[in-house]
């Protein structure tokens, strides 16, 4: 089905290759796991094994690749690539378009599907199988994060291509939602869909993976059986309600930085908040928790300004965020955003750090650039376009950007999306460094682990409601 012989390649702004003499062949009904640290060129295996590099990318590309027996350079373009192999793409938003999750479904068909009524049947289909049937009529870009990455797998399956290839489709899911999806992977392959599947979540695929492919500074390091590579357990997820280190949260002797009294959020007809009363304290470390859709990107969104209550109120520090200057509340409060893409817009590392530090009037901005470079691991890369970064290096940057403005309350939302395990904890030994040094730490997350491991504080959200608030006594930051 698929057949790489040296294949090795250069992006056209690239220094170092970012693939190096791949060989591998991958037969129909298989399903192969791709992992390896950041910046390892998992992604750019993707649009290889996708045909996109080679017709979209330019750059310098050597060595064989053959997808159903014919070389993909033979293929007249992406148009006709597409029939055989479809591609979930790391950043669900690129790739969401439309203004309907429907028609988002639809249009990939409309030009192979002569039949109305096939294409309805199938759309309905995939959104019955992926859990979206509710969000048919909604706009994708007004989704949750997890909403979107589950609508982006919906548009890759409905295509029905023999070959799926999907690039950390599960970042942003929840634990429940992550199962689905690998319980349906598990059905395309038996139905005999060659899968290839980049993740940095690995323990789910051990019964469902044929194999292993890892990878490093863009060649495969090792390959093998999931067992073979992986050995050991990995500890599964701790039901969070039966952990005996989480005590029920009562409040702590501390200077207050964040009240939130009965806020209620609605967009439209929705309501993403329905009554959130929280008393947040400096100096904590905090995760918040919940399914995809709770309301956890709602709830932060409201203690930079971004959002602004419909009822109840929000103060940080004096400031009532219902009506501070959005200026004033950045100086309180740094957000770095779910998908970090949605942050960079400039054609530099520097520039991109320089545009917050100018809202903001700092000093010596070189100093302080080249200061938060060093801490999130990204230096001497001023120069570079953040969009040749890695992901996992572009979230890094995103952090950068929040540093450089010094805010006593710093937000992460998902901050260890598309980092590998060394990756994400060193972020939040970061993150635990400016804690100890005073700063106030709110992370949203679906990594039980890392919340477990790091915070000192553990809220559970649901259907737009906090259900639970603890002490993590085991953390590291209590
Ligand atoms: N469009 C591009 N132009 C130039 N270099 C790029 C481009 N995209 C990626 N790279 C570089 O190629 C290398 C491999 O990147 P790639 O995105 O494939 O890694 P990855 O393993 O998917 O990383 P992550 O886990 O962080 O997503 C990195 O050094 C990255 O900086
Ligand atoms: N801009 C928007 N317009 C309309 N509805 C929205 C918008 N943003 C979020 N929602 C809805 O509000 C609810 C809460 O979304 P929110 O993004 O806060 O959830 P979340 O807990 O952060 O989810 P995830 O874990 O998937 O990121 C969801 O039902 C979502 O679809």
């Amino acid at each position: 089905m698929i057949l790489a012989t040296a294949l090795s390649y250069t992006y056209p702004v690239g220094v170092r290759p970012a693939l190096r003499d791949i060989t591998l062949s991958i037969g129909a009904g298989e399903l192969v796991l791709v992992t390896g640290p950041t910046a390892a060129g998992k992604t750019t295996l993707c649009y290889a094994l996708s045909g996109i590099l080679q017709h979209e990318f330019g750059g310098t590309c050597s060595g064989y690749l053959a997808l159903n027996g014919r070389p993909v350079t033979e293929y007249a373009g992406v148009g006709e690539l597409n029939r055989y192999v479809s591609m979930v793409f790391d950043d669900a938003d690129s790739q969401l378009i439309f203004t309907s999750v429907e028609e988002e479904l639809a249009s990939g068909l409309e030009t192979r599907i002569d039949s109305k009524q096939e294409i309805e049947d199938r759309v309905r289909d995939v959104m019955e199988l992926c859990g979206i049937t509710h969000l048919r009529e909604r706009p994708p870009y007004a989704l949750s994060g997890g909403q979107k990455q589950r609508v982006a797998i919906a548009a890759a399956l409905a295509m029905d291509t023999d070959i799926i290839i999907l690039d950390e489709p599960t970042s942003e899911l929840d634990v429940v939602a992550t199962s689905r999806i690998i319980e349906i992977l598990q059905d395309l392959k038996a139905r005999g869909k060659t899968i290839i599947i980049v993740d940095h979540s690995l323990e789910g695929y051990r019964n469902v993976a044929d194999r292993v492919i890892v990878m490093e500074e863009g060649h495969i390091s090792r390959e093998g059986t999931f067992n073979e590579i992986f050995p050991e357990q990995q500890g599964s997820m701790k039901a969070l309600y039966t952990d005996p280190d989480l005590e029920p949260y009562s409040p702590v002797n501390r200077p207050v930085i964040a009240t939130i009294d009965s806020l209620i959020k609605r967009y439209g007809t929705i309501e993403a908040l329905s009554g959130v009363s929280l008393t947040l304290y400096e100096g904590e470390f905090i995760a918040i928790l919940g399914e995809n859709g709770s309301g956890k990107t709602t709830l932060v969104k409201h203690l930079n300004g971004l959002l602004r209550p419909d009822e109840g109120s929000v103060h940080v520090r004096s400031l009532d965020a219902a009506t501070a200057p959005v200026i004033d509340l950045v100086k309180q409060t740094g957000l770095v955003f779910q998908n970090p893409d949605t942050m960079l817009f400039a054609d530099s590392v520097r520039d991109e750090i320089m545009f917050g530090l100018e809202n903001i009037g700092a000093d010596s901005p070189d100093q302080v650039i080249g200061g938060v470079l060093a801490m999130v691991g990204l230096s001497g890369s001023e120069a570079t376009y953040p969009r040749h970064l890695s992901r996992g290096e572009r979230q890094r940057l995103a952090v950068a950007c929040i540093l450089a403005m010094k805010p006593g309350l710093i937000i992460l939302d998902e901050p260890t999306t598309g980092l590998d395990e060394k990756e994400s904890d060193r972020m939040m030994d970061l993150m635990l460094t400016l804690q100890k040094s005073g700063h106030t730490i709110i992370m949203v997350t679906h990594n039980m682990r890392i919340a477990e491991e790091y915070a000192s504080r553990i809220i559970a959200m649901e259907n737009g409601r906090v259900i639970g608030d603890y002490h993590n006594l085991k953390g590291r930051a209590s």
